[in-house]
């Protein structure tokens, strides 16, 4: 799903009101009814109460105008109060001229505010896309007046205050909504954390937008949905044989950390390589024969840590981080292999220690093979760009970072995003707050590296796609079966199976 800027929202409008051969007012209407249906059929008119629509001058006051009348004409008990205003949209004084005389309706003043009694619904219909300043005087007031009530607070598209694509002061003042119900589409301010206490759960609702426009639009974000990557996935021929399924190779684990090897491995195997290969410090064979006996285990000569690059000819890709540590001679091995893999073309996935030692060593980076795919946290990022201003100096970061090594970024957190070498952004839309714990990285790690190597099949950005959706799906359908705080990395292991069956291309005729 694309993700269009505020100004590519508007065009979008502009283009469906031509291709639909409609008016903007009907357009209106229909976003509006789309919206009502949504809330009327999660509250009923008694157990939503008296709502009170807070009505802006421009267009998302008027969705609140119709989304008002709409409500009283279903027998909710509805109040509006509007914004004082010189002049409002066109589409909004009509909608205003329509409004039910028996709909009580009030101006707002710093010294006239709603009454809301704790648990008042209240629908933020202030500004939506045509924000273009932070709020000030009477709106803010409303709005600071609305953060000490108890109130159940539906935005309309966006909570007002809120900028939809551009960092905005920090003192801005912005509606606490708990639930955004938006058009068609996310909006990037969606997707950032700094965001998360504003837009509260996000939803989309269909208003038509015309079809050819949202193809043709030229975008810098997406949001990877089911829909996005369905069919990414091959089907395995009948007469397969490992061979077509690639031979990884992960170098990982020392002394202590044998787990994020194991769990790196595990994921691997279960995300349909041919064959695998672990390299792991001689503490780990016992460890690793036991646990993943489909891997073949090539030990190191020190016990405790990795410090020789076995020889890479046999390998599709290599996947080098989970639980390594940061010895000197690991460093050693790091850039041997970031050498060796430029001139085979190897695919490569770094992650953890691995990125840690770029970090430490940042004239490493310029060895990375293209299409190199980096897997950090957002920490792991500070420290090999610097600290980010705000979230979007972080994508800004991200985007020139990805450029400028041609590698794909995995930068982990809700809405995992992915950057890559030709400027675009993807936002993953599957995971749980229950696979922020210990191991969920490894495993991704894990699976990134078996994707990497079926590149017969993949491309690397497809490869980093569905390795990160499949993997947040794992983590989801893990959390549903033992619970967010309970469910671990090796019981999202289990689960990646089911979220690639769910993947994989449908037969062909
Ligand atoms: N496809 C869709 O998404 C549809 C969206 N609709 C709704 O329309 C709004 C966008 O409407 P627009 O009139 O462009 O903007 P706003 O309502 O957000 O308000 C603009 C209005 O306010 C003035 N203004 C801007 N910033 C401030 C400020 N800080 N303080 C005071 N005044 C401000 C500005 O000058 C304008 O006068 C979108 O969000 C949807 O809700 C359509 O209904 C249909 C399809
Ligand atoms: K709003």
């Amino acid at each position: 799903m694309k993700i269009l800027s505020a100004d590519q929202t508007h065009a979008a409008d502009q283009a469906t009101i031509k291709t639909d051969r409609i008016s903007s007012l009907d357009l209106m209407e229909r976003a509006a009814t789309a919206l009502a249906d949504w809330l009327m059929n999660r509250l009923s008119p008694s157990e939503a109460g008296e709502a009170h629509v807070l009505c802006g001058p421009g267009n998302n006051g008027g969705d609140g105008l119709v989304l008002a009348r709409l409500l009283h004409l279903a027998g909710y008990a509805v109040r509006v109060w509007l914004l004082p205003a010189d002049k409002r949209s066109a589409d909004c004084q009509a909608n205003l001229d329509r409004l039910p005389a028996n709909i009580p309706q009030a101006e707002v003043a710093e010294d006239a505010l709603p009454t809301l009694p704790d648990g008042t619904l209240v629908v933020d219909a202030l500004f939506g896309t045509g924000l273009s300043r932070p709020l000030e005087g009477v709106a803010a007031a409303l709005v600071r007046h609305l953060h000490k009530a108890k109130a159940r607070v539906l935005a309309v598209d966006i909570p007002s205050g809120l900028f939809t694509d551009a960092p905005q002061p920090a003192d801005s003042v912005i509606v606490r909504a708990y639930h955004t119900v938006s058009f068609e589409l996310p909006k990037l301010a969606f997707l950032l954390p700094h965001n998360a206490e504003y837009v509260g759960q996000w939803h989309l609702v269909p208003i038509g937008l015309d079809a050819k426009f949202l193809a043709k639009a030229k975008v810098e974000h997406y949001f990877v949905d089911a829909a996005f990557v369905a069919g990414k996935l091959p089907r395995r021929a009948m007469f397969s044989h490992k061979g077509m399924y690639g031979h990884a190779l992960l170098l990982a684990g020392s002394n202590g950390k044998m787990g994020a090897c194991v769990l790196a491995t595990r994921a691997c195997l279960r995300s349909g390589v041919g064959l695998l290969t672990v390299r792991t410090p001689g503490i780990g064979y016992d460890v690793l024969q036991t646990t993943a006996p489909e891997a073949m285990a090539l030990v190191d000569p020190n016990q405790d840590h990795l410090t020789e690059l076995p020889a890479l000819k046999s390998y599709d890709a290599v996947g080098m981080g989970p639980g390594m540590g940061q010895e000197d001679a690991t460093r050693v091995v790091l850039e041997q292999l970031l050498r060796e893999a430029g001139e085979q073309q190897l695919a490569l996935v770094l992650d953890a220690d691995a990125l840690n030692l770029l970090g430490t060593h940042r004239e490493l980076l310029d060895l990375l093979p293209p299409d190199t795919v980096l897997t950090p946290h957002p920490k792991e990022f500070e420290r090999l760009t610097e600290p980010a201003r705000d979230d979007y100096h972080r994508l800004e970061l991200l985007r020139n970072f990805c450029q400028k090594y041609r590698c794909y970024c995995v930068l982990k957190g809700a809405y995992t995003c992915l950057g890559t070498p030709d400027g675009p952004l993807y936002f993953n839309s599957t995971g749980s707050p229950g696979m922020a714990s210990g191991g969920s990285g490894d495993a991704l790690t894990g699976v990134l590296t078996a994707l990497r190597a079926q590149s017969k099949h993949l491309s690397p950005l497809d490869a980093c796609l569905l390795s990160i959706y499949a993997h947040g799906r794992a983590g989801t359908l893990a959390a549903e079966a033992l619970g967010e705080a309970s469910s671990l990395a090796h019981d999202l292991i289990e689960k990646l199976g089911l979220a690639f069956q769910e993947l994989t291309a449908p037969e062909e005729w």
